[in-house]
């Protein structure tokens, strides 16, 4: 198998070193000449800078280079994987496309697997999620993760493949659920920070975590996910790590919004765009997700962030199954 990476921010390159560390050879592509160019002198990345890469990546700009694997990476941001496929369909035909990034697609409101298998009906998508940090990852601390390939065949060789000593892949053929937990989960995290950032408490973030949670599941069975495939590592347990962590760009972006602070335009915060393609999803499906409703209206200002805790908890009252 040979590895590519399409894109060398934190978690493309990432995993790019903890399988060079595993021996693997990888070639990591980024867009910008200049900026590879740097990278290769220097062995290291912008958004990872306290880690050198290993001999065995290979940074690239020439997408020959990357065309030239027959696995492929895509650690793209969500909303930038449809027009990279979409480009570039010919050369990816017939290839192994791992979708990293987790979001829904705000055009097509469907997950990065459909976003692959539409644009390239040639190639197998499988999905890489679950919760880790790009920086722990990096630092070879102990992560575990979801590769999910309806391929079954595929997805083992993957596993095999893509696990490394320090980060431990578990399968599932159930690739709508868990890229559903993955993506979902963000959104309930710029809540949860919002929560805290604007002192409503850990109480209040308990809450918004559970109930969050149940907005999860709805969704993703009415988009049919198996249940016990949210209760696994890319749902749940990427849920509490996102929720709960500092480290999260998705939960500091919800503390600056509670604290009513600006934030850094340049992250990636994913959990913004798929709150409103998830508001979409429900609208068009007739279902109740309050809290990832609140916050696609507190990250396009409609709401503050005291006005959406308040509407949530002014709710007419219900049994906790429904
Ligand atoms: N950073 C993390 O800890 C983790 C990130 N992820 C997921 O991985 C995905 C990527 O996240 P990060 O690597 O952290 O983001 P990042 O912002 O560090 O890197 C994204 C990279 O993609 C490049 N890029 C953006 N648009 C592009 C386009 N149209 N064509 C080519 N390159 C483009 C950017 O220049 C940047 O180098 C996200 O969906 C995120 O949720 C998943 C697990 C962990
Ligand atoms: O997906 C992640 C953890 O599993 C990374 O979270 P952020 O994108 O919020 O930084």
């Amino acid at each position: 198998m040979r590895i590519g990476i399409a894109g060398a921010g934190a978690f493309g390159t990432a995993l790019a070193v903890t399988l060079a560390q595993a021996g693997q050879a990888v070639t990591l592509w980024a867009r910008d000449a200049e900026a590879v160019g740097e990278i290769r002198r220097t062995r290291r990345v912008e958004r990872l800078p306290e880690i050198e890469l290993p001999e065995g990546i290979e940074p690239v700009s020439a997408l020959s280079s990357l065309f030239s694997c027959d696995t492929i990476l895509m650690a793209l941001p969500a909303q930038a994987t449809r027009g990279f496929v979409a480009e570039h369909a010919a050369p990816l035909a017939g290839k192994v496309l791992v979708a990293c990034a987790k979001g829904i697609d705000l055009h097509s409101l469907t997950g990065q697997t459909a976003i692959i298998a539409k644009a390239v009906p040639s190639a197998t998508p499988a999905l890489l999620t679950g919760p880790s940090f790009a920086a722990d990852i990096a630092r070879g601390l102990p992560t575990a993760l979801t590769l999910a390939c309806a391929d079954e065949a595929c997805g083992a060789a993957l596993q095999q493949a893509l696990s490394t000593p320090t980060l431990r892949l578990y399968r599932s053929a159930d690739v709508i659920g868990a890229e559903l937990g993955g993506a979902l989960k963000n959104v309930i995290a710029i809540a949860c920070g919002a929560c805290i950032g604007a002192g409503l408490g850990d109480s209040a973030r308990a809450a918004l975590m559970t109930r969050g949670f149940a907005e999860m599941q709805r969704l993703a069975a009415a988009l049919g996910a198996r249940p016990e495939t949210l209760m696994g590592l890319s749902g749940f347990g990427d849920l509490v790590l996102t929720c709960s962590s500092e480290l999260s760009r998705n939960y500091r972006y919800g503390l600056a919004l509670g604290r009513g602070e600006t934030f850094d335009s340049h992250m990636t915060v994913e959990g913004a765009a798929t709150a409103r393609a998830v508001t979409d999803l429900a609208a068009a499906r007739g279902l109740d997700l309050p809290i990832s409703a609140v916050t696609a209206r507190m990250v396009a200002g409609d709401l503050t962030p005291l006005q959406a805790l308040d509407a949530l908890i002014n709710r007419p009252l219900k049994e906790e199954r429904e």
